[in-house]
């Protein structure tokens, strides 16, 4: 199992009470396989990708990747494990202006006092259809091209697992179908494990499998489904919120 959640809780306290944004998640992401995560707005959605990437730190419960459980790590042990083993991308992609898609694909290797190999990053910019504008800074890019480097670059470590938060979210419908397609070609051509964040039916009805939260807790999953009948659950979860 390349990740595995066991019993996940994350509570916020803040000023006006807490909020309790999981709530006994427990579920496993299996290698190679392509997984949507959908839910109403504050459903928890978010959280459960941040804690189970490690980017947040769960109340209680176990987060393992790989069969290492994150909650073992010391905070130094965590963030070069998230490094190499974890790949992240986010709606805004969140690549560097300054550099252009080789180095911005380069870069957490760089960061990590590594060098990354040239052809390699050639490579990883071939695999997501852009070998031909590794010079380009991301301004030069349409807004999927930036997302298919954010995509390499999340992929460069050969990470155990690909979370996107919202891939889709800044792009267009016809830019969207391509990172979908990109996302779908990287678990059935490279065996790749990825875990999505999506209010999109159409961007889930491309994962193998759709997990459904409210109020911080799994109500339901659907196995192959299309994206009417993911919009149909949608709806009728959302009534009932
Ligand atoms: N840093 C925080 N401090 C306090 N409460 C938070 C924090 N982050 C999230 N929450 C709360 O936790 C709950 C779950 O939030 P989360 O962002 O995970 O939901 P989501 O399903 O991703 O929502 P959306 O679809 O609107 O992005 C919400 O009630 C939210 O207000």
């Amino acid at each position: 199992m390349a990740v595995e959640l066991d019993e996940l809780s994350k509570t916020y306290d803040g000023g006006a009470g807490s909020v309790s944004a999981l709530d006994g998640v427990t579920t496993g992401f299996a290698d190679g396989t392509f997984t949507a995560v959908m839910g109403p707005s504050g459903s928890g959605k978010s959280t459960l990708l941040h804690c189970a990437a490690g980017l947040e730190q769960p109340t209680a419960g176990q987060v393992s990747i790989e069969g290492t459980r994150l909650g073992d790590l010391s905070e130094t042990r965590l963030t070069r494990f998230r490094r190499d083993r974890v790949g992240f991308v986010f709606q805004d992609f969140n690549l560097v202006s300054s550099l252009t898609a080789a180095q911005n694909v380069a870069l957490p290797l760089r960061l990590a006092g590594r060098k990354a190999d040239a052809a390699a990053v050639r490579v990883a910019l071939a695999d997501v259809g852009l070998a031909d504008r590794a010079g380009h800074r991301p301004r030069e890019l349409s807004g999927g091209q930036q997302q298919r480097v954010a995509i390499a670059r999340a992929l460069f470590t050969r990470p155990a697992v690909l979370f996107a938060d919202e891939p889709t979210g800044a792009l267009d419908s016809r830019a969207s179908r391509q990172v979908m397609a990109l996302l779908r070609e990287l678990v059935d051509m490279h065996g790749r494990t990825v875990v999505m964040v999506t209010h999109d039916p159409v961007a889930a009805g491309v994962a193998d499998r759709v997990v459904l939260l409210v109020d911080g807790r799994i109500v339901d999953e659907l196995t192959g489904a299309d994206a009417p009948v993911i919009a149909d659950r949608m709806t009728a979860l959302e009534r009932s919120c």
